[in-house]
């Protein structure tokens, strides 16, 4: 199109300098052509009168000589006038002969002109009316063989004697042939110069204008749609591209690139046209430092490059190789930032004129803008995706945002976060915008605090409560934080974070409540009773006041729990919590100290006996049947109490001394209140002294064996014994088997005294056997943590082992508090123990829950009846019938029964009436040291 224009446009311009030309040079050719024309005809004119001249003269000489009209016609049709012309004489004498030739070349003198010829008639009309004159007139003759018509002139005059018309007459270019060469030389002259003129017109025209105007008009149209380009770039790559191709396509240049600089590196970013060929040859040539972009980006300056001597070989070869006579590079600024350079190779220095380069650095600065333009942007819309992000994360936190302005009166909320929503169950949208004061999930201590946190303009966490829109509590932990610049009054922007910790709070919440109170009563723990109790001591000690603290244990409740199960036991216990706090006073603590133990503390007392009331409601409140499943349980407690400050002033102690009393209760036959004294004080201290020293009985050896015969019911010789133990320490004496076995069990000593015992019962055996009296069996104590231990039968493996003893001359007796509980280990440790071929007893049976059902299940050899039982037989109770049903029960499940605290000969016959196999107590011997057990058995017995 542009092509097209350009032709045009040059059509045109040459056009008018055609006419411009003519327009000059016509009036001069006409003006010439006109002049040789009347020089022509002035001249003919002239020709023909000399000859009419003549002819009037001959006329008048022929006639004056007498000479007759044929001879006059002879010699004047002799006349030849250049080509073709003639003289001729018309008869103008009126009569026949008038208009007739009386002289023509062509017609004889009685021609007259006959009608068909028009033009010789009018033309001699007018001659013969005008009489006198030049008559010029357009004359074809055929009969020459002529086409066209040409211009005849006839010079005439009357000869008033004669009356004729004589005349001359001949083409006009018969007579100007001079003129007509001269102004045909003339028109072939001026439309030469003519034609020469137009062409060097054209030419300036061509080489100063047009060419100049259409490069400039190229630039601008390159310039147009450079910012074309700029306007629509999508991106900077998209510009650069776009740029480089304007100006091939465009521009008409053979190439251009783009070269950017980021302040460490030059990097060529866009090309187009020839680029490639220009790079690669100048890499070709070594001539990179020649490269005009680098020179630009490093001058800062333009560089252009028009002239062989403007830079070296190698470059001018590379722009010919690139097809470029002409090199320019521009910088690309933006402001004092540089930010690469555009490089325009051009076919001819021309192309680079002075106005093109003004144009194209209008398009390098705007080039140059566009990038800025687009990093800009770019970099908007990279601030602008991240804001977005953090907006989106801001939205999506599981954390609660609020933005609190503080310009102003009152802090106003602009922002808050779904998450705020959820916590707080207020719409988050209809809190921006909203002062702080509408964040009313938020209890009121809370906002009273956020306010005076932002008054104080600190950042600072607060813990803050607050009740959710369906009505639940929430807990949240708020960090406050500045943001952006206060102004001068140092109002400015916070950010404000919740942290929504209800779940953790609630946790924690119950962490605490499970560190303090009972999971199972839901009473105070022994902890939080330790903290009561410090503080009501603390109360008391300024107060001058009393206070008490009592232990209460259920009785028996063990035998509740191993014979019912643990779950009905946990109701128990909680019945039993339940009236124990309903029982108190106002201010008064019940705690649960574990297991069936309580702890009752009753602060404000004015005298030292104001708690027992109290005392005596909580056991009478106990005292009350305690439904479970259908069954009503009777519970009787033991309350041992102390008194502050009399039993002692800090909280252990008084827990110790009440503890001791409630023993001592417990001692005294249970359901008792027991007050502590200094005599349980003093027996305490004997407990704790036998403590201290039975941890070193075993290793010194003040621990030894007694041996309680057992004997055959029928025959009444000694079949066994029972290994009972003993400890005699040097400064305590003989310690009764019932204050230090339990305290061994108590502090984890059974074991290796266990242990210990059943090897050197074993051994003795053993030692009996060897000595030849016979095969006794030897009945162990076994105790309750003892059987627990896992490795109970390899241990008995180990020692029947160690001391040859046969299994099954070793009897262990377990208690059936032992069996009940965790059944499935129970059966396992006896099924193993049975397949040692140890005999398994079932002492004190009786005293506990016990079932039959149990029984059956285990493989117990031998019942061994509670001497209580035994005791009881002779006072016409019930015992004796208890006795013989057990017996009975026994035998069926084909057990042995042993009775022990056999002291009476009525109860050996009860007894053996009863068919009771076996016997143990004082009636048959008292448990005796080795050698006078061995001598017992020999003797056979009582
Ligand atoms: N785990 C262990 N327990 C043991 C061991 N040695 C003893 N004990 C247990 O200690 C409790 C007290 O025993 P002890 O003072 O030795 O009393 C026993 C007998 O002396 C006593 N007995 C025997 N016959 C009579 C009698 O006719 N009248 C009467 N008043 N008392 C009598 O009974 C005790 C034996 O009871 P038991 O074991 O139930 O057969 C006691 O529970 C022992 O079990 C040991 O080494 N380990």
């Amino acid at each position: 199109m542009a092509e097209s224009a350009h032709l045009g446009l040059r059509a045109k311009l040459s056009a008018i300098v055609v006419v411009v030309v003519l327009l000059v040079m016509l009036p001069f050719v006409l003006a010439g052509v006109a002049f040789l024309d009347r020089q022509g005809r002035e001249e003919a004119e002239r020709e023909l009168g000399t000859i009419d001249a003549l002819v009037h003269d001959l006329v008048d000489s022929h006639r004056a000589a007498g000479g007759d009209l044929d001879g006059l016609r002879r010699r004047l049709s002799g006349f030849a006038i250049g080509d073709s012309g003639y003289v001729f004489i018309i008869d103008a004498n009126p009569g026949a002969n008038y208009g007739h030739f009386i002289v023509h070349p062509d017609r004889g003198a009685a021609d007259a002109l006959h009608a068909g010829d028009v033009l010789s008639r009018a033309v001699v009309g007018r001659m013969l009316a005008q009489r006198e004159g030049v008559l010029s007139y357009a004359w074809r003759n055929p009969e020459l063989g002529e086409e066209q018509a040409r211009r005849k002139l006839a010079v005439f005059r009357i000869h008033e004697e004669l009356g004729w018309l004589i005349g001359a007459s001949g083409y006009e270019d018969e007579f100007n042939r001079t003129s007509i060469a001269s102004r045909n030389g003339m028109v072939v002259a001026v439309v030469v110069m003519a034609a020469l003129l137009v062409l060097a017109l054209n030419l300036a025209i061509g080489g100063l204008v047009i060419e100049p105007m259409l490069r400039l008009q190229r630039i601008l149209r390159t310039l147009s749609r450079g910012n074309e380009t700029l306007v629509h770039a999508e991106d900077e790559a998209g510009l650069v591209d776009g740029i480089c191709r304007v100006l091939v396509e465009s521009g008409r240049f053979r190439f251009a690139r783009i070269a950017l600089f980021d302040g460490l590196a030059v990097r060529d970013v866009a090309a187009a046209g020839r680029a490639a060929d220009f790079c690669r040859a100048l890499a070709a040539q070594g001539a990179e430092d020649e490269d005009p972009a680098r020179l630009a980006i490093s001058v800062r300056r333009l560089v252009h490059l028009a002239d062989p001597t403007d830079a070296g070989k190698g470059l001018w070869a590379a722009a010919r190789a690139a097809g470029c006579s002409a090199l320019i590079a521009f910088p690309l600024m933006d402001g004092e930032r540089l930010l690469g350079a555009l490089c325009i190779g051009a076919a001819s220095p021309a192309d680079l004129d002075a106005a093109g380069v003004a144009l194209l650095r209008e398009l390098a600065e705007d080039l140059a803008f566009g990038i800025a333009s687009q990093r800009t942007v770019q970099a908007r819309r990279l601030a602008e995706a991240a804001l977005h992000l953090r907006e989106r994360a801001l939205e999506s936190s599981s954390d609660g945002v609020l933005i609190v302005d503080l310009h102003g009166d009152e802090a106003r909320l602009i922002y808050a976060n779904p998450a705020v929503e959820r916590l707080t169950g207020q719409s988050h949208e209809a809190l921006a915008g909203a002062p702080l004061s509408a964040l009313s999930s938020i209890d009121a201590a809370g906002r009273a605090e956020l306010h005076a946190a932002l008054a104080a303009r600190r950042d600072t966490v607060l813990e803050l409560t607050g009740r959710h829109a369906d009505g639940s509590g929430f807990w949240c932990e708020c960090s406050l934080a500045r943001v952006g610049e206060a102004d001068a009054d140092g109002d400015g922007y916070v950010v404000g974070v919740l942290k929504d910790v209800t779940e953790r709070t609630l946790y924690l919440r119950q962490i605490e409540h499970q560190a303090k109170y009972d999971a199972l009563t839901g009473l105070p723990n022994r902890s939080l009773m330790g903290d009561r109790l410090e503080q009501a001591i603390h109360v008391a000690h300024r107060h001058g006041s009393a206070l008490a603290v009592a232990v209460v244990d259920l009785d028996h409740f063990k035998l509740v729990n191993d014979n019912l199960g643990h779950t009905q036991g946990d109701v128990l216990l909680r019945e039993a919590a339940r009236r124990i706090a309903g029982a108190l006073r106002e201010g008064d603590t019940a705690a649960r100290q574990g297991g069936d133990e309580f702890v009752v503390l009753l602060p404000d007392l004015i005298g030292e006996q104001d708690g027992y009331p109290v005392l005596r409601r909580v056991q009478q409140a106990l005292a009350e049947p305690i439904l479970i499943d259908g069954r009503g349980f009777y519970v009787t407690c033991s309350i041992g109490v102390s008194l502050y400050p009399r039993d002692g002033d800090d909280a252990e102690t008084l827990l110790r001394n009440a503890d001791m009393a409630m023993y001592r209760a417990k001692e005294a036959g249970r359901d008792a209140i027991s007050f502590f004294t200094a005599e349980m004080d003093r027996q305490m201290q004997d407990r704790l002294d036998i403590e201290q020293e039975l941890r070193h009985a075993l290793e010194r050896g003040e621990l030894h064996l007694v041996y309680q015969p057992q004997v055959d019911a029928d025959s009444g010789r000694v079949c066994g014994a029972e290994a009972l133990l003993r400890w005699r320490h040097p400064r305590l004496g003989q310690v009764a088997p019932l204050r230090f076995i339990p305290l061994a069990e108590e502090l984890g000593l059974i074991g290796p005294i266990g242990e210990w015992v059943l090897r050197e019962a074993c051994a003795q055996a053993q030692r009996w056997r060897a000595q030849g009296l016979g095969e006794l069996r030897i009945a162990v104590n076994v105790s309750a943590r003892q059987f627990r231990e896992p490795d109970l039968p390899g241990r008995v493996v180990a020692i029947l082992a160690e001391t040859g003893l046969p299994p099954r001359l070793l009897e262990l007796e377990l208690t059936e508090s032992m069996l009940m509980g965790a059944v499935g280990r129970t059966e396992e440790t006896l099924r193993r123990l049975k397949q040692i071929g140890v005999e398994l007893a079932l002492d004190d049976f009786g005293t506990g829950y016990s079932s039959f059902a149990y029984l059956r299940r285990f493989p117990i050899d031998t019942l061994k009846i509670d001497q209580s039982f035994v005791r009881d037989m002779e006072d016409g109770s019930n015992a004796a019938s208890i006795v013989a049903a057990i017996i009975a029960m026994a035998h069926s499940l084909h057990m042995r029964v042993i009775a022990e605290g056999v002291e009476s000969v009525e109860q050996q016959r009860q007894l053996y009436e009863h068919g009771c196999d076996q016997m143990q107590g004082y009636l048959f011997g008292r448990p005796l040291p080795t050698d006078e057990f061995a001598e017992l058995a020999t003797a056979g017995g009582r």
